[in-house]
């Protein structure tokens, strides 16, 4: 594959259309033919299984639909499991009766298995045409379930359904919901190419703006020459209801959309968007159709009658409780009978799963659709929930203290200083290669991101680049600061990049070689999503390394879990031992792993249990000591923030530059005083010309 056309995807370069050698590899595979569906490419595939890769492989004009036998064999050999909810809800109670109901609600539609059945299917010629030009040739195994499911043109027996999907991070979600969405907004277009009214028809829902900017940029490529239209939601953009002459022209294809936010706060007039599909944040929306939402959240929004497709990425944290009456106003607001959703994630909890069938049938009975015309519901998973991709190495290491954490952060950065690259303390492996940067670093609050940047500004020796080299983002900073760090990032300007969970989830950075949890995630998803940011699309090598001090042994249990699960359902023997691992051992402790790598099962028995409370609290507030010191706390709680702030510099030495750093600003307020009063005086004596 032309290396050129892979990394230019997230930049908006240009790229010359190339076909690779080896078509039936899937592209989150990374070297192996499937490292998603462990044991896939074991090399003793059954002959069964030789025979549905013949099938599936052959050439677009000679393929035949699959038997349903066929379909579940390679759903088995891909781990695809798809569910329809409204069979499997009304299972028995006892685990066997639910086991074998959940068997009995299993669908087996015909996958996609090249992107060329696309064109056969009758989608749009463009989008097709778009998405061989950005190099994708081979759907992901998401890809593979979910677009059959979705495309319109596919299902023209079938009704769209509502649709549940967990696939790995770095899967590919992305292009599995733009593709059908795409083709469903230009399919309308042609059946209502009589009427000249534009409308937005479709919204997609994403927690960040970084992740709202990317998707729009991902689907403004596919949407090239296809007459559909995408934009990302702005300040006084309004859906519908204004005057024609106020309309904002979209057309601005291929221009990436993280240079936009930065003109946002010049936009500030409400004009009414052409575009077909509106990207955004719950808040961004949410004010726009209720403008009062501030005040009551309970007024009810705008109703946005046209909107058909609703989708959810990041859909556990879109109906997580922070985001929640945000996400669920929208949801209420579309009141097309016709409305069909979708959720995405690495990780839906079944709580989250709960509350979003419930909603889509309460739905359903308060706009009166009759049982007969509602549409199907179904769940997709893509591998095992809950683990984190097999091309991730992942390393816990022990720190004892918040200091350990920083000597610890530096060794990473410095591996030489140590001579860690041969150590093998540790368990780590011997000789294995330090890691190499980029590393994207996160912290538990923006304060903490803000001082490990300022302890580590320095570190970069000025030949390579010096404080350039590495960056602070968070939510407080401008949308321009903001979009421009990113860039940068994505540019490879920038090596290492600390930033908070605001960047844990969704962002796609190609080539994050190193992810490093300096202070351990409030949760186990945000473990998953924070390692996700490496080894994307099959890429070999990534690295996650988490520190935790004597504070974090009470919590680390479920990490420990992911990791143990996510190692025994990697294909060793597909992966180079030690590859990117290694490096920088140190004063601190790593955790013991086993010979291939692993971690050691006596550590996840001595690891204590999370309890329900713990991880509550934890989920919803994180570590105690790494929150920020408020004026209730008590001496004792200030103390033990105080300590546990980032900074080599003793409680003395901070005493002392604050002191200084109070002088000097009273000193500059008072040459300002004096400088006024002279002013003043001279003003004072000045008669003018007379
Ligand atoms: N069919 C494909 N072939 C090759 N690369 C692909 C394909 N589909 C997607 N990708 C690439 O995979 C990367 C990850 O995709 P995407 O961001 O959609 O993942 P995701 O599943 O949404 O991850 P997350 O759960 O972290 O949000 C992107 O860089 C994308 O360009």
């Amino acid at each position: 594959m032309n290396a050129f056309q892979i990394l230019s995807r997230s930049t908006g370069l240009k790229s010359r259309t190339t076909r690779p050698s080896q078509q039936n590899q899937v592209p989150t595979s990374g070297q192996s033919i499937n490292s998603i569906s462990p044991g896939a490419s074991s090399g003793q595939k059954r002959k069964r299984e030789d025979d549905v890769t013949a099938v599936t492989t052959a050439s677009p004009s000679t393929r035949v639909p699959l038997t349903e036998d066929e379909i579940r064999q390679y759903q088995k050999k891909h781990k695809i499991k798809i569910v329809d909810l409204n069979r499997f809800r009304s299972a028995g109670k006892t685990e066997e009766s639910r086991k074998a109901q959940k068997e009995q609600s299993r669908i087996f539609p015909q996958p996609l298995v090249t992107f060329d059945q696309l064109s056969q299917q009758n989608a749009n010629k463009s989008l097709v045409r778009n998405v061989s030009e950005q190099a994708y040739f081979q759907p992901t195994e998401v890809q593979t379930a979910t677009i059959p499911l979705l495309l319109s043109s596919l299902s023209k027996d079938a009704q769209e359904p509502d649709l549940l999907t967990i696939a790995p991070t770095g899967s590919g979600k992305t292009l599995a919901f733009l593709i059908p969405l795409i083709d469903k907004v230009s399919r309308s277009h042609r059946e209502q190419s009589n009427t000249t009214e534009k409308h937005a028809s479709a919204i997609v829902l994403a927690p960040t703006k970084e992740l709202v900017s990317q998707i729009v940029t991902e689907g403004r490529k596919l949407c090239t020459k296809t007459g559909v239209r995408i934009t990302a939601m702005r300040k006084g953009m309004r859906l519908f209801g204004m005057q024609e002459s106020a309309v904002e022209n979209e057309e601005s294809e291929g221009e990436d959309d993280e240079k936009e936010s930065e003109d946002e706060h010049s936009r500030e007039s409400a004009t009414l968007t052409k575009a077909d599909i509106i990207v955004s944040t719950p808040l961004s929306l949410v004010h726009t159709l209720c403008p009062s939402w501030e005040e009551d959240e309970t007024t009810p929004p705008n109703p946005l009658p046209k909107i058909e497709t609703l989708i959810f990425d990041e859909a556990d944290v879109l109906l997580d409780p922070l985001f929640r009456a945000q996400t669920l106003a929208i949801w209420s607001a579309c009141t097309s009978p016709t409305l069909r959703v979708s959720m995405w994630s690495a990780t839906i909890g079944s709580n989250v799963e709960e509350l979003a069938v419930q909603k889509i049938h309460d739905r359903q009975k308060s706009l009166k659709i009759r049982r007969s015309d509602r549409p199907p519901l179904l769940r997709t998973i893509i591998g095992l929930k809950d683990i984190s991709l097999p091309t991730i190495s992942h390393r816990l290491t022990y720190t004892a203290t918040e200091s350990g954490k920083l000597l610890g952060m530096r060794q990473l950065l410095h591996p030489s200083r140590s001579g860690g690259a041969s150590s093998s303390k540790g368990g780590y492996q011997a000789a294995a290669a330090p890691l190499r940067p980029p590393f994207l670093v996160f912290t538990q609050t923006i304060d903490r991101a803000q001082s490990l940047y300022d302890e580590l500004k320095y570190d970069i020796p000025a030949p390579a680049g010096g404080s350039s080299r590495i960056a602070v983002l968070h939510s407080s900073l401008p949308a321009h600061a903001r979009s421009s760090i990113m860039q940068n990032f994505r540019l490879g300007k920038i090596w290492i990049l600390i930033t908070t969970d605001l960047l844990s989830r969704g962002v796609d950075f190609r080539g994050v070689n190193v992810v490093v949890n300096y202070d351990i995630p409030n949760t186990v998803a945000g473990y998953v999503h924070r390692a996700g940011r490496t080894g994307r699309a099959g890429r070999e090598g990534g690295v996650c390394v988490s520190f935790y001090t004597k504070e974090d042994v009470q919590y680390v249990k479920g990490i420990a879990n992911v990791i143990a699960a996510s190692e025994k359902a990697q294909v060793r023997s597909d992966r180079p031992t030690g590859a990117g691992d290694g490096g920088g051992t140190t004063t601190t402790s790593d955790v013991p792993v086993t010979a291939n790598g692993g971690l050691q099962p006596w550590l996840l028995h001595a690891l204590p249990s999370v309890s329900k409370s713990t991880r509550k609290d934890l989920k919803l507030h994180g570590v105690q000591s790494r929150r920020a010191i408020h004026a209730d706390d008590d001496e004792k709680t200030k103390r033990m923030k105080r300590k546990a702030r980032i900074g080599t510099q003793s409680g003395y030495e901070r005493r002392e530059v604050d002191r200084k750093r109070g002088a000097i600003v009273h000193s500059m307020q008072e040459k300002k005083k004096e400088a006024n009063q002279t002013a003043d005086q001279e003003n004072g004596e000045w008669e003018g010309f007379t």
